[in-house]
């Protein structure tokens, strides 16, 4: 079942062309890497699919219906979205603002449920944050503010999760618990769609990727059909070397692709 789907989707920032014609559908039970260079638009692309940035032209259409025509509460009950900057605003605790994230599910100033409750149980033991629940936000380390900032999008339980670089700075234990959390949401029918700058992370999780470059999308399948060393050199200006084990492809940058090299060496010359 397609879960959410664009039409020749245009964003414009700033009067500025970033997102050109996308096409793409994300499936019920998928989970999908966004990857793609600095700048390609993975950001861009998120926030509009989290109804956060007007289109420029062509439609998001969520379970069938336009996006845009859905009410804020209905549409922050069905999709959840972590940014890539952290910031809090506020010196909440970890528990508050985890609680956050039941707020589209309650009318306003009503009191918390029992399935509040439970959900907000959940999302923190699932992000490991149980010792933490008293503590400040604003007093965390940037791994631990990652983690409290995506156990509040899944305190949303909602069925489309987007998740810019969620994996950031985070490290590699709490990196493929976050992988293995979104592969669970994904088994059990919801989806995921999250931007990584791991290639790894995003050839041996994911279900699919979809490679953003220069706000269009130039491949998109499985990471075994897609990742081939001539994409990484075509998209990343990138050599590497692509392996495989049982768990899926392994990816290992080994250096500059010969054009990437030229057009450094070219910015150095005074
Ligand atoms: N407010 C803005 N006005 C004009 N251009 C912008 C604005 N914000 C971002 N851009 C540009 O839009 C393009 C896409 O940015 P975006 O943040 O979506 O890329 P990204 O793929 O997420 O990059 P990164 O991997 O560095 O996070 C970039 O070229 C960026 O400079």
């Amino acid at each position: 079942m397609t879960a959410l789907e664009t039409r020749a989707l245009c964003v414009a920032l700033d009067g500025r062309p970033v997102l050109d014609r996308i096409d793409l559908a994300l499936q019920a039970g998928e989970f999908v890497g966004l990857i793609g260079p600095n700048g390609a638009g993975k950001s861009t692309l998120l926030r509009a699919l989290a109804g956060l940035l007007p289109t420029r032209g062509g439609t998001i259409v969520l379970d069938g219906r336009p996006l845009a025509r859905l009410p804020a509460g209905a549409r922050a009950r069905r999709i959840a979205y972590v940014a890539q900057a952290r910031e809090v605003a506020w010196s909440l605790d970890v528990e508050a603002v985890v609680g956050l994230g039941r707020l589209p599910h309650r009318a306003a100033f009503a009191p918390e449920t029992r399935g509040d409750r439970a959900a907000i149980d959940a999302a923190l033991a699932t992000m490991a944050l149980d010792g933490l629940r008293g503590h400040r936000v604003d007093r965390l380390s940037g791994g631990e503010l990652a983690r409290v900032l995506i156990a509040r999008a899944l305190a949303q339980d909602a069925e489309l999760l987007l998740a810019d670089e969620p994996a950031a700075g985070l490290d590699p234990a709490h990196q493929i618990a976050l992988m293995t959390v979104f592969r669970r949401l994904a088994g059990a029918g919801r989806t995921v769609l999250a931007s990584l700058h791991d290639l790894n992370l995003a050839a041996r999780w994911c279900d699919r990727v979809i490679v953003l470059a220069g706000g269009r999308i130039v491949a998109t399948g499985a990471p075994e059909a897609v990742l081939d060393a001539r994409l990484l050199a075509s998209v990343y200006g990138i050599e590497a070397h692509v392996d495989r084990d049982p768990g899926g492809l392994l990816l290992v940058p080994t250096g500059l692709s010969a054009r990437s090299a030229a057009a450094a060496r070219s910015e150095d010359r005074p």
